[in-house]
């Protein structure tokens, strides 16, 4: 079943385009991560989805409306982000009780388990809780609400590690159990990998890539030897990144026919590339990296 379908979405704030051209569909029971550089556009792209904001053109649907102020969708869709804020007059488990009357497939066992497990205080207010226990608190009552479709815009921030390990863990098993669409968009990329099925890569509110993960890192390889054989060998290919190392030249090509070629060479040593370091080389402006600043 179609979840999200986006159409030539464009968002415009005042004169600037933080959206310019967006489309991409997202299938039922998916995890997807919405990966792109700071201010790529992720942010404005859920409250787009979860109907806080309107497109300023173009078409979006989810579950098939249109979803500024569309009930349908905010009763089956929640994003959980660092902007959630509740009424202060309600206690945390207040909160709950709240969206156990909101949303129809609400897990009230669950959150009871994931609030002892984290040791919150049912009596406490939203609004005075550290910014990782915000945190916590949000994405208990995400995964709560099992809401078809579940979007987390940078869930771990504030989070300690042991936390945001716990809050990945949480999230497969929930999902395993119930399974729904995830869009989960995070900069920790590298750590949140194995969960994800597919990546939709944006860069200045446009599509980059959706592929899945294992496309990603099919995507490019790392190529280290001699610098003159290296740039000889890699003359034609589309090359992501370049980097001098101990007196030998690495570049990163993007994959093609010909550079599973390149290893038959003794000189030269070929290794793979995390979906990661991809998403982050292929919306780099520069070809070299920080080093290069101080050269
Ligand atoms: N309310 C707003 N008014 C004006 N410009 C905005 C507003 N919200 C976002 N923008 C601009 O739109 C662009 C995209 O912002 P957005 O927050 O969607 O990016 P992002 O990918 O979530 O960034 P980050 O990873 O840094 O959180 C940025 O240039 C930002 O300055």
């Amino acid at each position: 079943m179609r979840v999200i379908d986006c159409k030539r979405l464009k968002k415009r704030y005042k004169r600037m385009y933080a959206l310019e051209d967006i489309t991409f569909q997202l299938n039922d029971q998916k995890i997807t991560g919405l990966i792109g550089r700071n201010g790529a556009g992720k942010t404005t792209l859920l409250k787009i989805l979860a109907g806080f904001i309107k497109e300023s053109a173009g078409e979006v649907k989810v579950f098939s409306n249109k979803p500024f102020n569309n009930l349908c969708v905010s009763a089956n869709s929640i994003l959980v982000d660092d902007q959630m804020s509740f009424p202060d007059s309600l206690t945390l488990a207040d909160i709950l009780e709240v969206g156990s009357s909101f949303y129809a497939k609400w897990d009230s066992e669950l959150a009871s388990r994931l609030f002892n497990y984290f040791n919150l205080d049912s009596k406490q207010k939203h609004s005075k809780l550290s910014k990782g226990t915000q945190a916590t608190f949000n994405m208990i009552f995400g995964l709560a609400t099992r809401c078809q479709l579940t979007m987390f815009d940078e869930p771990t921030n504030g989070m300690d590690e042991a936390v945001r390990s716990d809050f990945y863990r949480a999230l497969l098993k929930e999902y395993i159990a119930y399974p729904r669409s995830i869009l989960l968009s995070s900069h920790h990329l590298a750590e949140m990998e194995h969960l994800l099925e597919d990546i939709l890569l944006i860069d200045k509110g446009k599509v980059v890539f959706h592929k899945s993960l294992d496309e990603v890192k099919e995507y490019a390889v790392a190529i280290q030897g001699p610098t003159d054989l290296v740039v000889k060998l890699t003359d034609q290919m589309e090359i992501l990144h370049t980097r001098e190392l101990d007196g030998l030249q690495k570049y990163i090509i993007v994959k093609n026919e010909n550079s599973l070629e390149l290893g038959r060479n003794g000189e030269i040593t070929i290794q793979p590339v995390s979906a990661s370091e991809v998403c982050m080389l292929v919306t780099s402006e520069q070809k070299g990296g920080i080093d290069d600043v101080f050269k």
